[in-house]
């Protein structure tokens, strides 16, 4: 019998692709495709998704690209037979902070697509006022920043309010600069979007709102108050912070923010539903970051941890307490109204291993990018690289770009060397040694930044969920398991794509649920089976190891404090 029934598509628009998922009413995942920034749509010229303008610190992408990009997946899926008449719901997950700036065609343009054309052909560069969105990675905020924490009162005061304290790639600050270096883009801007928000508003025809957990990657909507902060609004619309007639336009770019996370927005422009077959009353859900998004991939307990090993490597929690602090950012659930979720990021996360990976390859005179010598490095070199027990602990740090977790404006490679509590800056080591110490560093750093999230009488997740395209590496997973624990052990979420699934859920909740009252955890829990999805990958606790990296905590955080101040020479190149 042919497969029937309703469809959601989760999709995701991340920093180096475009990724689609659809599931049906069961959870059970039926089709994938994805299309490539890099490799798929070369003119473009970008480099693992992005532009990068060392000179000025920025890092941007071409909002036309990813239009091009979501053409070129839905003509893949054409291809493939994909039978798009069963899709009664679509959300998505965007790649978080970025911003888009729509001009004042957009929303005309927007409702009144032909279908002789490509949404390429018609939006741009017509429906924007600046073709490029500032991408998460971008560090030239630096004075924006400082003029955020400072109009609230300090960073710790501006984590209290709006879940983060000031960060170079979040949207405020952005917006700020954008004022200041393009004024009359700015001007010419009638709406400002996220990516996520972006990508729900090519399928919905209108400029769709910004959704309630997205926004708080902004650094301007006030998380104790639930609403935008006239304070720091009014910051981001003027240099002086004091313009009411700037202010008032910014509050009008950037539109209501919907706090319904299953809201329908409206169905699906006609645009899709005359070229792509689409029905007419496929409901566009709203679309939230790439992280809020991965936590709905599975019913997520309380005490559970999700590393991402994306581009950027991201731990997750969901949690009850709002607990701000600046050394990491609290958001709005993206579905549940009073949980938080938890996150840390790090910018040096794939593409900083990648640079050991080859480096290791390198140093055996191998040229390819193959994971298998660096694989073997990991496992085989001993805890914190120590290969006695008086030999000194090893703890590198890795920066090829600025770092965010610690706020790290010099890029470089740093290795200590610890024997108690004496810490000394090594003189180097083979580099064999650095694949196994930079995810320890990675996973200390998260370990010892989420302690206030666990139970102080337990002080370890109940289970890792690891995601992302690093999470196929076991080696990767035996060292996080060393250095996080997890009482139950570490799990593969074998998912294909874990935000584009947590939107596709998103979608099928916010349809099938009975009334707005039915929760997400719920619907979804009750259909939810292990089987198939979760795969074992590592014990988890070990006794003995565990407490090992407890032991260097000390050692590591003075060390992570004097790379922080500038204050340790480091090397430029690894060898
Ligand atoms: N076998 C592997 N081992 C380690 N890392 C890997 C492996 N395969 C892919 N990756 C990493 O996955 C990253 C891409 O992950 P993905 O989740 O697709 O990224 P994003 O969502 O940011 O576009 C790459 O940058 C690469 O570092
Ligand atoms: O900046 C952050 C989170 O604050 C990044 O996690 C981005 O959301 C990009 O994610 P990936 O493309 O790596 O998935």
């Amino acid at each position: 019998m042919a497969d029937s029934g309703p469809v959601y598509l989760g999709l995701d628009l991340s920093t180096q692709q475009l990724k689609v998922l659809a599931v049906k009413s069961n959870l059970e995942t039926i089709f994938e495709e994805a299309v490539s920034f890099d490799d798929d749509l070369p003119s473009y010229g970008v480099r693992k998704g992005v532009f990068v303008n060392e000179k000025d610190d920025e890092v941007f992408a071409p909002v036309a690209m990813w239009i091009e990009a979501l053409d070129l997946l839905l003509q893949r899926m054409k291809n493939r037979g994909f039978d798009f008449s069963r899709v009664k719901g679509i959300s998505g997950a965007g790649q978080q902070h970025g911003s888009v700036y729509w001009s004042k065609d957009a929303e005309s343009t927007l409702s009144s697509l032909s279908t002789e054309k490509s949404l390429l052909e018609q939006l741009s560069p017509k429906a924007f006022s600046w073709k490029f969105s500032p991408n998460w990675q971008d560090h030239s905020t630096s004075a924006q920043v400082a003029a955020f924490d400072d109009r609230v009162g300090g960073d710790d005061l501006l984590a209290k309010a709006t879940g983060s304290g000031g960060h170079h790639r979040f949207t405020g600050p952005q917006i700020l600069r954008f004022v200041q270096l393009h004024p009359e883009e700015y001007a010419a801007t009638s709406r400002i979007s996220l990516v996520s928000s972006f990508l729900a508003s090519l399928f919905l025809g209108k400029i769709a709102p910004i959704d309630i957990s997205d926004v708080c990657g902004m650094n301007l909507f006030n998380i104790e108050t639930e609403s935008w902060d006239d304070r720091l609004i009014s910051l981001a619309a003027s240099p002086s912070g004091t313009d009411p007639i700037a202010t008032k336009s910014l509050y009008e770019k950037l539109g209501q923010v919907e706090p319904d996370g299953g809201k329908n927005l409206g169905p699906i422009s006609q645009y899709f539903v005359k070229k792509w077959g689409f029905p007419a009353d496929c409901a566009i859900i709203p679309s939230t970051g790439d992280n809020p998004s991965t936590i709905l991939a599975l019913p997520l307990h309380p005490q559970d941890a999700i590393v991402s090993l994306g581009t950027s490597t991201t731990i997750l929690m969901s949690t009850e307490k709002y607990y701000p602090s600046p050394a990491y950012h609290m958001f709005n659930h993206p579905t549940q109204p009073g949980l938080y979720m938890f996150m840390l990021c790090y910018k040096n996360g794939g593409l900083a291993r990648e640079e050991i990976r080859d480096a290791v390859n390198k140093a055996k005179g191998i040229t390819d990018h193959s994971w298998a010598q660096f694989n073997k490095a990991a496992v085989e070199t001993p805890i914190l690289g120590k290969r006695s027990p008086d030999d000194k602990a090893k703890v590198g740090f890795y920066f090829p770009l600025p770092e965010i977790v610690p706020n790290v404006q010099n890029p470089g490679f740093y290795r200590f060397e610890a024997d108690g509590g004496k810490v000394e800056e090594s003189e180097g080591w083979d580099v064999a040694i650095d694949a196994r110490a930079i995810v320890e560093s990675q996973a200390l750093s998260m370990r010892i930044r989420s302690a206030p999230l666990l139970d102080p009488k337990n002080p370890q997740p109940r289970r890792v969920y690891l995601v992302g395209g690093g999470s196929r590496n076991k080696a990767i997973a035996q060292v996080l398991s060393d250095v996080l624990g997890g009482i139950e052990g570490v799990y593969k979420l074998d998912v294909g794509n874990a935000c584009a699934l947590g939107a596709a859920y998103k979608a099928l909740w916010a349809v099938e649920r009975r009334d707005s009252g039915e929760s997400f955890e719920d619907l979804i829990g009750s259909r939810w089976s292990e089987e198939g999805k979760v795969e074992k990958v590592m014990d988890g606790y070990k006794k003995g190891t565990w407490e090992a990296y407890g032991d260097v905590v000390q050692a590591y955080t003075e060390a992570e404090g004097r790379v922080q101040r500038g204050e340790a020479k480091g090397d430029t190149s690894l060898i």
